[in-house]
């Protein structure tokens, strides 16, 4: 879309044109990206598909400011990420992204509740430098979002002491414990079994639905079909998207086969 087609558009939260990014650590240089052009939209869920070495991840942490593009623009809500310098980078990253993995890396040396707070205090300067109404704060929005999601019972355990599901839900916890603008995620159930999925969909799905805005980036269908958009990679292109709308519990089989449906046209 031109700039004056966009003119009369709602500004996108996210937005990334022309974004390429090869590797120039192998010999000849891996080009992964080839000119991505994406919008996401404030409060969106937005899921990202596409065959094993398409560029899913790459184009994740290129967005997000966890690497550096080899080309083009990325903003969020209207702010140029990639000229910024890594400080100010690592700032954006605390205070206005929160990311979700596919392993939950946690600090064995912290209970869960220590291991979500932890960047939530970071993110308002810390009890000392941010002040103790701000501490406090970040405390209750802590408890509550561990009440909501489940795991109020395992604040003090460390964490060998939780399933996988339970890890997972927490590290959904520690990425919203800061407000984030965006939440990213990277194959966030790859490594459970089918009732933690839906355990984690499910905390997504909430997430999503009180404001936050999701990108993440999965090979499961039944992931998938939980995002109002998918995009689907093909070799470092965006080729095709399919929108499938707000997710309704009732309509979950439904949205699974049309999901189905659509990957099949491209040999997924
Ligand atoms: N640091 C790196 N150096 C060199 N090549 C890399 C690097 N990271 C990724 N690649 C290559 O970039 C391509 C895309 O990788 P990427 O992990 O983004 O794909 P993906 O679609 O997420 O794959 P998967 O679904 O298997 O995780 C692959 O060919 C990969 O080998």
């Amino acid at each position: 879309m031109t700039r004056q087609a966009e003119a009369g558009q709602p500004q996108p939260l996210l937005r990334v044109r022309g974004l390429h990014k090869s590797f120039l650590s192998t010999d000849p240089p891996t080009q992964v990206l080839h000119g991505i052009d994406l919008n996401v939209q404030r409060g969106e869920f937005l899921a990202v598909m596409g065959a094993s070495g398409s560029g899913k991840s790459t184009l994740l942490y290129s967005m997000s400011g966890m690497d550096r593009p080899t080309a083009g623009s990325v903003t969020l809500d209207g702010r140029e990420l990639t000229e910024l310098r890594d400080a100010e980078m690592s700032r954006v990253r605390l205070t206005q992204m929160g990311f979700v993995f596919q392993q939950a890396h946690f600090l064995a040396n912290l209970s869960i509740r220590d291991n979500i707070l932890l960047p939530a205090m970071k993110a308002a300067g810390g009890k000392a430098a941010g002040g103790k109404a701000e501490g406090e704060a970040s405390e209750k929005r802590v408890d509550a979002l561990m009440e909501r999601f489940g795991i109020a019972h395992i604040a003090g355990n460390g964490i060998t002491k939780v399933s996988g599901g339970q890890l997972q839900r927490a590290s959904i916890c520690r990425a919203l414990a800061t407000e984030p603008a965006i939440l990213f995620a990277d194959e966030p159930t790859g490594a459970l079994n089918s009732s933690m999925t839906r355990e984690v969909l499910d905390a997504l799905t909430d997430a999503h639905q009180t404001g936050t805005t999701i990108v993440m980036v999965t090979h499961d269908p039944a992931c998938a079909a939980r995002a109002e958009r998918v995009v689907y990679l093909l070799d470092g292109h965006i080729i095709d998207s399919l929108h499938s709308g707000a997710w309704e519990p009732d309509s979950t089989a439904e949205r699974e086969s049309q999901l189905l449906a659509w990957l099949q046209t491209k040999d997924f």
